[in-house]
């Protein structure tokens, strides 16, 4: 892989490797852009195949940081991290507080938080060795069930843009990964009168959404291929590629997943196909909006408003497509894009700090 190729072809500003021979630690946080204020991404613990592969999705997580803060109107820049191996059996105390230490190293140019197996235990430890992270017990928390309930706005507005109506009754919604977030979308779906098609890789997860709200499970590599009206991926991203593409019997794709889309091509495909795609960094963003009010002093309602407004947003989004003909991937490129020029232009001015 050409490293430099990569970072200049989607004009990333830096590639942080970090390794520590004592804990096992091999980390890589990825800055893309901090135009808008300092890169601010959750760190992911993840047994890739390949370091290519950790590095590409460090990469590609970061770009959708930037992208998710900007069309969410928060002055945060794109960043996120990765740290390679199996956490079952790699993570410890001493592995995260190293971890720490680097993020310290960056002196707030990077902020860490959650994602895939890092937990408000995890962060907490990350926390004694620097500030530069959020998502803390005692000050915004897990930000999980924040995100769940804006990926649910997110679904309520595409269901309105489908159906003529927010009424979810009836209605069949698989869900591809019930972990943290995806337990929670499940949760107001069940509430909100949706039939459930779950799986997950993790039985016990499964059986929580079974147990608590009636879902049928069905085997990870069948879940895309339901006949539903909202296929809602929440694991890993990647999800809509060209082997899944042509299988997809939904109408709606809205979930938590980040970077759903292998490449940009997928976009436009779903749009052709007449389904309705739901951008994952709009949809997903209650998370980045819970841990940037931590940042400015945890006030849980202003939190909560701002993810419901998530509708909106997303319908904002739909209207550009239309607006333009562009798919909604485009669409909301194209509005995150515009906000970080139109900003980034106001800084030209020189300030005496
Ligand atoms: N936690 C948060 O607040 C946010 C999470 N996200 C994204 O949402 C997704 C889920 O995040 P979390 O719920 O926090 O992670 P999690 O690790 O708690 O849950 C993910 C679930 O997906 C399952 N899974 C993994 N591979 C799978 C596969 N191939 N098929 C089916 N299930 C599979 C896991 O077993 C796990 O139960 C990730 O892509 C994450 O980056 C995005 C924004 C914020
Ligand atoms: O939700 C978080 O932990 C912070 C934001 C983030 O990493 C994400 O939205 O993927």
């Amino acid at each position: 892989m050409k490293i430099f190729d990569y970072l200049e072809k989607y004009d990333y500003e830096q590639l942080v490797f970090c390794q520590d021979r004592n804990t096992g630690l091999k980390a890589i946080i990825g800055i893309h852009d901090t135009t808008l204020g300092p890169a601010l991404g959750g760190t992911r613990f993840w047994n890739y195949e390949s370091e290519e592969d950790a590095i590409i999705d460090v990469l590609r997580l970061a770009r959708g940081m930037t992208y998710k803060s900007a069309a969410a109107g928060l002055n945060l820049g794109g960043g996120k991290a990765v740290i390679i191996g199996d956490p079952e059996k790699l993570k410890s105390e001493e592995l995260l507080r190293t971890f720490g230490r680097y993020v310290e190293g960056l002196a707030g140019r990077y902020i860490t938080a959650e994602d895939m197996n890092i937990g408000t235990q995890d962060v907490a430890y990350i926390n004694d060795e620097t500030d530069y992270v959020v998502g803390l017990e005692g000050k915004s928390g897990n930000p999980s069930p924040v995100t769940a309930f804006g990926v649910f706005r997110g679904i309520l507005a595409a269901a309105n843009e489908v159906f003529g109506s927010d009424d979810l009754t009836g209605k069949v919604v698989a869900v591809q990964g019930v972990g943290s977030v995806g337990y929670h979308v499940c949760k107001h779906l069940h509430e909100s009168g949706a039939i459930l098609y779950v799986t997950d890789i993790k039985k016990a997860n499964i059986e929580r959404v079974v147990n608590d709200f009636g879902a049928t499970a069905v085997a990870p590599d069948e879940i895309h291929k339901i006949q539903c009206d909202i296929y809602a991926p929440c694991a890993m991203g990647a999800v809509i590629n060209d082997f899944t593409v042509d299988q997809l019997k939904c109408k709606i794709v809205a979930g938590a997943a980040n970077n759903q889309l292998a490449e940009e091509k997928h976009g436009d495909m779903l749009k052709e196909k007449g389904i309705l795609y739901i951008p994952d960094y709009v949809i997903n963003a209650g998370g980045v909006i819970n841990v940037y009010e931590e940042l400015q002093g945890y006030n849980r309602e202003r939190a909560m408003n701002r993810a419901a407004n998530i509708y909106n947003v997303v319908k904002k989004v739909i209207e550009i497509s239309k607006r333009d003909n562009i798919s909604t991937s485009k669409a909301a490129d194209r509005m995150a894009e515009e906000r970080i020029e139109k900003i980034g232009r106001t800084k030209t001015l020189y300030l005496n700090k």
